[in-house]
């Protein structure tokens, strides 16, 4: 049986060190290489409680990642050292699973605006698969380049494609409210994120001009025929990890309460990562640590609105659970190896 040697790059970040955790346990990869430049040359057991070779690994300089030596890298950098990175890594042979937002929008001329940089590989980025298993398996078999999904598109393109897709709700008008635990920024060493500030408060940003905005338009769009401008406000949350999303969508006319439930089941009917239940009993607590997500859509009929709540743990469906869920897909494995362990 292959066994996949793997490398992680930015393996001091937040989703770096859920990435190594999985893959040092994973039955199908070896972890080959970890790079971080601030932990250059600490071994891995020592930041982590890991078990078994990978506690052995030296941390390495991201200066000599160009020699990675394994068959798949897993980027958890910034989009602008992904976006380096990867074409060199692919002309090497190295299979690439992006956890940036590097690949993620298909058009370069969206970058400028929503990423702050020019984008100077059009080609990998139009052929990039998008690694949202639920909504795009059939693009991942053997793919060279996986650009995996940020994690309020997550949250949010599970809850709201599938509504819109099955006629139930319009494609206009949709508006989405999210809460992020604080990991979702990163390791970011900064007043904004530091305890004292976060800490029993609550408060939106990026109002309309988050970068997930186009990527939620683009992967409902592709999935369920169009989607309108769509409003997103996300919020920073006083709680480590986790995403409560919710997303209110117009109801189609003639379109019944019961219908919106039975919509989300038959779309996620035998998927091993999504359960959906009751709208008012979806849980950050249920997912944390676990590659699920978990959602729900009831009926305001009244102000004619659906109202679907998505939940997931940002670091894992969100990050790097996705990431090795999408890995398997693209190397034909089991999509779940290595995941199950985190919790059913
Ligand atoms: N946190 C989350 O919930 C999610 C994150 N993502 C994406 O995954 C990637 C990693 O995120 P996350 O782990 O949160 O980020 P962190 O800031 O926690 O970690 C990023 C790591 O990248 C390395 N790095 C390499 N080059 C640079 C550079 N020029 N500037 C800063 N860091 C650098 C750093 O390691 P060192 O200095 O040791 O080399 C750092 O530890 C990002 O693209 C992020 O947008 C996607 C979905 C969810
Ligand atoms: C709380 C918080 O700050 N969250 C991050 C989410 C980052 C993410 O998912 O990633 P990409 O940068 O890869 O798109 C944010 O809003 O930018």
């Amino acid at each position: 049986m292959h066994t996949c040697t793997a490398a992680v790059v930015g393996a001091s970040g937040y989703a770096g060190l859920e990435l190594t955790r999985i893959l040092s346990r994973h039955p199908r990869v070896r972890l080959a290489a970890l790079f971080s430049d601030r932990w250059s040359d600490d071994e891995a057991g020592a930041r982590l409680p890991l078990q078994g070779p990978a506690a052995a690994l030296r941390y390495r300089p991201l200066a000599g990642s160009a020699d990675v030596e394994a068959e798949v890298a897993f980027l958890a950098t910034p989009a602008e050292v992904s976006l380096e990175l990867a074409p060199r890594l692919l002309a090497r042979g190295v299979r690439v699973v992006d956890l940036s937002g590097a690949f993620r929008l298909g058009d370069p001329a969206l970058y400028p605006q929503w990423y702050g940089f020019a984008h100077d590989q059009p080609e990998l980025l139009a052929a990039a698969p998008y690694g949202l298993p639920e909504l795009c398996r059939a693009e991942l078999a053997g793919a060279r380049l996986v650009s995996n999904p940020g994690c309020y598109a997550t949250a949010i393109a599970l809850a709201v494609a599938p509504l819109v897709k099955s006629g139930l709700c319009l494609p206009d008008g949709i508006a989405v409210t999210a809460m992020s635990g604080v990991s979702g920024a990163g390791r970011k060493a900064s007043e904004d994120y530091s305890f004292c500030e976060v800490g029993e408060d609550l408060r939106a940003y990026r109002i309309g001009r988050h970068q997930h905005v186009p990527e939620i338009e683009r992967t409902v769009a592709r999935h369920a025929g169009r989607c309108g401008p769509l409003s997103f406000t996300p919020v920073l949350a006083p709680i480590r990890r986790g995403i409560l999303a919710t997303c209110t969508l117009r109801l189609a006319p003639g379109a019944s309460p019961g219908e919106l439930a039975r919509a989300l089941e038959g779309a996620y009917a035998g998927e091993p990562f999504v359960r959906v239940v009751p709208a008012d009993r979806v849980k950050v607590a249920d997912v944390a640590r676990t590659n699920r997500c978990h959602l729900g859509a009831t009926a305001d009929v009244r102000a004619g609105l659906a109202v679907a709540v998505s939940a997931i743990d940002n670091l894992v469906k969100g990050a790097a659970g996705q990431a090795v869920q999408a890995f398997n897909a693209a190397m034909g494995f089991d999509e779940a190896l290595g995941l199950d362990l985190l919790g059913g």
